[in-house]
This record gives structure tokens, C-alpha cells and sequence, in this order.
């Protein structure tokens, strides 16, 4: 597979991100572009995505695609959410009938998998719950949780305390904290407190080793379907 990699300052100008996916658009060399977010401040997100062409949206965020996914037709179905279904579905947690609450309401996370996760289809049929930072009561909420999604960006944002016994953990933050004795000067860290939260779950995924390979994969999946779709058409 080929791929490039194009490393923009962080002083780039909106028009000239602007330029670079009209020639990614057109370059036929590329089936799938991914804008790795967020961006800085002068480039604002939503004029980005909507400038990509809706067929090489891997990471499935212009509009179109987010349409698609909410009407249940996707042809794109965010990596990461696409990656947390798997992980559910490949290790014998079928979301049907139960109560999954996410905690994040991002675009690229929270607003995707409940949206995912709530489809009259195979592998979702989940009641779903999305929490955020005005929600009232969250250990509450969270308690209720068969399986519990965080997607908050905070580490040890879910507690012990916060989870019913048996309960199914997926831990979708990948938290940069600095940490001297690391090669690299941080070590990743997700949002779940792993060793207390562990103790009382059937199953939980740790950081790093967990969500994020599977996000890995499911871009390429997203990119072998840019693919077909250039050839092909929908
Ligand atoms: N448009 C866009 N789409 C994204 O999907 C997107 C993004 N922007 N911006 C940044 C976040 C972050 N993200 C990760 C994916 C995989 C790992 C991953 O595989 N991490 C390894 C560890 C890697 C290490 O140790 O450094 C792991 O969790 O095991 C991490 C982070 C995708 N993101």
C-alpha cells in the first residue's frame, strides 16, 4: 500500500490546507486522506473536512458520510468507533439489548459509536447513553452501564466507584503524561484507573494495546473501501 505522509507547519494558513486537499482530491495516487486532528486555532475543522472529497473521507467526518452513518447506510464508519465495535463483537460482547453508555461526545468518538451502536442492525441494537462535561449525576449514569465507553480525554476520569461488577470496559483515551524514566519523556495513559476498575469488570481494554490498533486497522479497512469505490462507484 502506498501511502504519504505531508507534515504541515503549524502556522499553515486554512488556504493553504485548503490547497493540498484540492491536489489530494484529484491525485488519483490516493484513494483515502486522513486530516489528523485537531487543528490549530487558524484553520477552522468543519471548512476542512466539508473541502474533502465525501469518497476519500476515510476517517468518515464530511457530512455526507456522517449522514450516511446516521441513516444507517455508511459507507465510511469512523475508525475508531468501527475499531470499538469490533473489539465488542470479536470477543463475544454483542451490544444487543444492552445499555452502553459513552462518555464524550466528540465527532470523531462519542457522536459516531452511539450513533453506530444504535442501528437496527447486526452487531448494534444497543440502548445507548452519551454523557459529557454538563452531565448531572455521571456516576450515576455510568453505574448503569453494561458496557461502558470512555472517550473523555481525561486520565483516571472513571473511577472504581463509578462501575457495576461485570461490567465491560472499552478505554478509548490516549493520554500523553509526562513521565521521566520513559525513552520518549511521557508514557500513554487511557481514562479508565485500569488496576481499581479491573477488579470489578468481566472484561477491559488496556492503554496502550487496545482501542488504538484496532483504530489502525479499521482505517485500513476504510481505505480498501476508498479503493473499490474508485473503481467501482456506490
Ligand atoms: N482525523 C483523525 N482521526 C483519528 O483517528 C485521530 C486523529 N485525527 N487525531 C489523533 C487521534 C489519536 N489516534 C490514535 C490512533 C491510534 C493510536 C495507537 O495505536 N496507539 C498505540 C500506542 C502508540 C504509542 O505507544 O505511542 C496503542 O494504543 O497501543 C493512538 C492514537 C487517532 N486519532
Amino acid at each position: 500500500m502506498f501511502s504519504e505522509i505531508f507534515h504541515l507547519d503549524e502556522t499553515t494558513t486554512e488556504a493553504e490546507l485548503l490547497d493540498l486537499i484540492s491536489s489530494l482530491n484529484a491525485d488519483p495516487r490516493f484513494h483515502g486522506i486522513l486530516v489528523q486532528l485537531p487543528l490549530p486555532p487558524q484553520i477552522e475543522e468543519t471548512v476542512i473536512i466539508e473541502a474533502l472529497d465525501p469518497i476519500k473521507d476515510v476517517d468518515g467526518l464530511h457530512p455526507f458520510n456522517v449522514g450516511k452513518l446516521l441513516q444507517g447506510v455508511p459507507d465510511f464508519i469512523p475508525a475508531t468507533p468501527a475499531g470499538i465495535q469490533q473489539i465488542l463483537l470479536r470477543n463475544g460482547y454483542d451490544p444487543a439489548g444492552k445499555h452502553v453508555v459513552v462518555c464524550g461526545r466528540s465527532n470523531i468518538v462519542g457522536k459516531p459509536l452511539a450513533t453506530l451502536l444504535l442501528q437496527r442492525r447486526a452487531g448494534s441494537n444497543a440502548t445507548v447513553t452519551v454523557t459529557h462535561t454538563r452531565t448531572a449525576n455521571l456516576a450515576e449514569i455510568t453505574r448503569q452501564a453494561d458496557i461502558l465507553v470512555a472517550a473523555i480525554g481525561q486520565p483516571r476520569a472513571i473511577t472504581a466507584d463509578m462501575v457495576k461488577d461485570g461490567v465491560v470496559v472499552i478505554d478509548v483515551g490516549v493520554n500523553r503524561v509526562d513521565d521521566s524514566t520513559r525513552r520518549r519523556g511521557y508514557r500513554l495513559e487511557g481514562d479508565v484507573e485500569f488496576e481499581a476498575v479491573s477488579a470489578k469488570a468481566e472484561a477491559i481494554t488496556p492503554v496502550p494495546g487496545g482501542v488504538g490498533p484496532m483504530t489502525i486497522a479499521m482505517l485500513l479497512v476504510n481505505t480498501l473501501t476508498a479503493a473499490r469505490l474508485s473503481i467501482h462507484g456506490r
